[in-house]
């Protein structure tokens, strides 16, 4: 029976895909690798750090950079991305989703937040929405990042409940992996092909009510 909903936040809760796509684009094309939204497809869901490490081999360039100049990398680019992210309010919600965390709440769900962002916290409360949520999975203290199931394993164990009782929400192909990986129902909030493996492919996240969920559910 469901009892917890388990939210990826960059491209689900909010449209910060587009941002990291974008201070992504900056990073990789400062230091000569091509980027487009075909690649950045690949990016979705990854860490920080795993992230750079795909540009760079990428660009065939990985054993040009010493390690502090990765780090330096990577420190840039959240600095482009932090300075994009300044402005959210809850208008950046994406739509329904809100209506969803609500409706979720009404109905005794608990809900957790399985994001790989170390900026998650800071985003969450400048859509005014941390209270709604019962836990958040720390992404510095995984032991491995999206496709592993990792992240929802312990999200759903922070919620104390059990992987069969909860759901998870995601749009990157690695995070629906992720999901699958934890044993659980996925919702994939994208297009058809990126969102093969999950369970209830939605073009929107307007398209996410409950009523809907626990019809595809058969609950
Ligand atoms: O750099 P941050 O904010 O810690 O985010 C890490 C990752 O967080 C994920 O949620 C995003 O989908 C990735 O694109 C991003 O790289
Ligand atoms: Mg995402």
């Amino acid at each position: 029976m469901l009892k917890g909903i388990i939210f990826d936040l960059d491209g689900v809760i909010t449209d910060t895909a587009e941002y990291h796509y974008l201070a992504w684009k900056k990073t990789a094309e400062a230091i000569g690798v091509p980027f487009d939204r075909e690649f950045n497809e690949e990016l979705k869901g990854v860490s920080r750090m795993d992230s750079l490490y795909k540009i760079l081999d990428h660009g065939g360039i990985r054993g040009q950079f010493s390690e502090a100049q990765v780090e330096e990398l990577a420190h840039d680019k959240n600095i482009y991305y932090q300075e994009l992210i300044k402005e959210i309010t809850p208008n950046d919600l994406l739509p329904g989703i809100k209506d969803f965390l609500l409706e979720c709440k009404e109905a005794g769900l608990k809900l957790g937040l399985a994001s790989a962002s170390k900026n998650g916290p800071v985003i969450l409360d400048r859509l005014e929405v941390t209270t709604l949520f019962d836990t958040i999975v720390d992404p510095g203290k995984l032991k491995k990042g999206k496709p592993d199931p990792e992240i929802f394993v312990k999200a759903a164990a922070q919620l104390q409940l059990q992987v069969n009782e909860c759901i998870g929400v995601e749009d990157a192909e690695a995070g629906i992996q992720a999901i699958k990986g934890a044993n659980m129902f996925a919702i994939g909030v994208g297009t058809p092909d990126r969102m093969k493996l999950a369970d209830w492919q939605v073009g929107s996240t307007t398209e996410i009510t409950l009523e809907r969920l626990r019809e595809k559910l058969g609950e």
